[in-house]
């Protein structure tokens, strides 16, 4: 595969024996035991595995919403593990694009709004947000929906609306937390050809985390843990 043909330095995102432990009372639980990945620009890589496997605190340490015990977490070769807050909250804007199970739309903002804020906070001239946000709501299917708010649109659109804002600033990599999870099947199954039709015809990256069976069937790769440890990578 190409991808095995570049070099490291072509990652988006890498970990360096990434470990994570908990205290649970007096008790130390590890819930990530040195963890090495390394995500691509162009894939669409779905993590999976049982409930307790380690799916959620993994998304949590590559998104920079929490740190390893232990290793380290690049992501365009910075090493985000080791940033302070503010620094780290300035690069996540930049380079990180998020997908949260329960959508994270702000209520009050229209439709256009939340996908125009975070190229707002990044300077970008008011004419290119504009630009962005139309070719952003043909992308998504949702051109009639624009001056709405959330409140007003299904869950599924909802969901469209946060891909949507996820991707219009441009950052090198989309992480989503169990995208699908409260959707139904028929909604899913749509949403997840459009963020597949978004990494083929635009080269988006995504990694998701995962129960969700079609997902990992539309994924190019799949990477599923076991007790904190990869068990496979295919
Ligand atoms: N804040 C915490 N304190 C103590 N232990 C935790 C904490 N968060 C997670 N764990 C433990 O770490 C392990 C991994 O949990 P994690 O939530 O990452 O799994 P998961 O694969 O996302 O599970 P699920 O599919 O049920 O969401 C589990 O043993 C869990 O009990």
């Amino acid at each position: 595969m190409i991808q095995n043909m570049e070099n490291m330095g072509g990652d988006i995102l890498r970990t360096e024996n990434v470990m994570k432990t908990y205290m649970s009372g007096e008790i130390e639980v590890t819930a990530l035991h040195k963890i090495n990945i390394a995500i691509k620009k162009g894939e669409f890589t779905a993590i999976a595995g049982p409930s307790g496997s380690g799916k959620s605190t993994l998304l949590n340490l590559l998104s920079g919403l929490d740190r390893p015990s232990n290793g380290k977490v690049f992501i365009d070769q910075r090493p985000i593990s080791d940033m302070s807050g503010n620094q780290l909250s300035d690069f996540r804007r930049d380079h990180i694009g998020f997908i949260f199970q329960s959508y994270n739309l702000i209520p009050v903002l229209t439709v256009k709004e939340n996908i125009e804020y975070i190229m707002l906070i990044q300077g970008i001239p008011e004419g290119e947000r504009a630009e962005r946000v139309n070719d952003v709501l043909k992308d998504v299917g949702l051109t009639t929906m624009g001056n709405r708010r959330p409140a007003q649109l299904s869950g599924g659109q909802q969901q469209r609306v946060a891909i949507a804002r996820a991707v219009v600033s441009r950052p090198s990599i989309i992480l989503a937390d169990e995208p699908t999870a409260n959707l139904d099947s028929v909604t899913a199954d749509n949403l997840i050809d459009m963020m597949r039709s978004l990494n083929e015809t635009k080269g988006i990256t995504f990694l998701f985390s995962t129960h969700d069976k079609r997902i990992m069937d539309h994924s190019k790769r799949l990477i599923i843990l076991k007790d904190g440890n990869i068990d496979s990578d295919t």
